[in-house]
Parts: C-alpha cells; structure tokens; sequence
C-alpha cells in the first residue's frame, strides 16, 4: 500500500541544559494510505507531543516527516506556511467534538471549505455528502446541542475529512462514548480511511478499541515499537 505519512527518527526535547525533557528520542512510524492504526503508552510517554509535532502544532527538534510524496519537515519545516499545511493536509478529531455552537450541523461541516474559498453552495453539498456517508444527514439543519454525543463524533469526524486530507490524527475520539458508540466510531474511521485514501492514527487508552487495531505503536519514554495483532477484531476490519 501507498505510503500516507511517515516519521523517520523524530525527536523533541523541550528546554535545555539540565531542565530538558526528552519528550521523543527518535521516533520511527509509517501509516499506509487507507490504513488506521492506534498509538498507545502510559501517561508521559509522549504521544500529545508526537501528534503535536505531526500536526504541525509544535516544531520537532530534528528528523524528518513525510506525507505522501511531500517532506514537511527535514530538521526544520519545508513547508512555508503551516496553516495552510494543517488546513489541505491534516483532519484532526478530538476527544470532545468542538463544534460550533451556533452554526447547525451543515455548516459546521461547511465551514472549512468555506475558509478555504469554495463558493458556499459547494461546500454545503459537499458537507451534506459527507453527513450522508457518515450516516447522520437527517440532523443536517440540527444545532449541535440537539444531537447525541455519538451524533456529534459523527459530525466532528466529517469536519475533519471535509478538505479530504492525507492524514488524519485522532485524539481519545472514543473517550466520552460508551462500547458500543466508541466501536461504531472506529468502524466508520475504518470506512472512511478506506473510502478516501487516508491515513489515520487514533491515540487512545481506551480498552474498548484497543483490540481493533491490526496494528498498533506503542510508545515507551519517547521511542515508538511497531506491535502487530494477528488476532485484532475481524468485524473491526482495521
Ligand atoms: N511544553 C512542555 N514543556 C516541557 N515538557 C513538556 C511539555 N509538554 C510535555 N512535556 C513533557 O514531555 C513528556 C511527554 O509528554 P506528552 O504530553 O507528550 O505525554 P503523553 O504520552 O501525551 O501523556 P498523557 O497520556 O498523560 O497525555 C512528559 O515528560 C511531559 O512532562
């Protein structure tokens, strides 16, 4: 499979001298175009850092990120204009959904393209598209504080695949919902990685999905080790 993304010895240490925290010591990591995986380890471990560096959020210290065909950064950024780089190329989910609180579901969607200059008829057709594969258009003129909390991830995951990035980082995107939502939230992921090309990493400690992923980084004092679960959920498909 086409390579989505991939960290080739990426460090971070935060400060200097004798305060410096080794936040990652050389980080290895690759995600196939259409692939989801998990990124996993205890409490300091590194993986806020590791996904803040990957988008784009805080600069690495030094090695080397590709997505797709294009190095963003090779001991420091190749890349001009970093908004615009988490805007084409990065989709992010967070544990909570964020959703604009005044603007009904259809915008919320919308609301990207529409930054980025799409005519507002587009990327409203484009957003109910996305409500439609994601299974929640018939609370397309909702506002968010009508709708459920798996209802609202369903949303925010179409927010985030709205500008059809390469990669999407995902941050405990299961933490509020119980078993069975979390689970149908990792399915839709899957589908959706599938559907358009993507490339998505889910940190989680959630036990619940855990057992889905075919493959996992686990990351131990900022060093990642690739584990792979032969016997990860058929139905999950991941
Ligand atoms: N801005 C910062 N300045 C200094 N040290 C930091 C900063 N952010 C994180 N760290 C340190 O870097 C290390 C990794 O932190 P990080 O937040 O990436 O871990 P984590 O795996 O996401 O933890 P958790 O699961 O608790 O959120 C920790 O030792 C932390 O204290």
């Amino acid at each position: 499979m086409a390579e989505g993304i991939r960290i080739d010895n990426l460090v971070k240490t935060y400060g200097q001298g004798d305060t410096a925290v080794h936040a990652l010591r050389g980080v290895n990591m690759s995600v196939a175009k259409g692939e989801v995986v998990g990124l996993i380890g205890p409490s300091g471990s590194g993986k806020s850092t590791l996904l803040k560096c990957l988008g784009a959020v805080i600069e690495p210290t030094s090695g080397r990120m590709t997505i797709g065909d294009r190095v963003i950064y090779d001991d420091g950024w190749k890349v001009g204009d970093l908004r615009a780089l988490r805007r084409d190329l990065i989709g992010f989910i967070f544990q909570a959904p964020y959703l604009i609180p005044f603007l009904d579901v259809t915008d919320n969607v919308a609301l990207l393209p529409m930054l980025a200059g799409k005519p507002n008829a587009v990327a409203r057709k484009e957003a109910r598209d996305l409500l439609e594969a994601l299974d929640v258009a018939h609370r397309a003129a909702a506002m968010p504080s009508q709708l459920s909390g798996g209802e609202q991830q369903r949303v925010a995951i179409a927010r985030a695949l709205v500008n059809r990035p390469p990669v999407i980082l995902a941050d405990e995107p299961t933490a509020p919902l119980d078993g069975v939502r979390a689970l149908a939230v990792v399915d839709m992921l899957n589908t959706m990685a599938r559907q358009f090309d993507t490339a998505i990493i889910i940190v989680t400690h959630d036990e619940k999905i855990i057992p889905t992923f075919r493959r996992l980084y686990n990351i131990r004092d900022g060093v990642t080790i690739e584990e792979l679960q032969l016997e990860a959920s058929p139905a999950r498909r991941t």
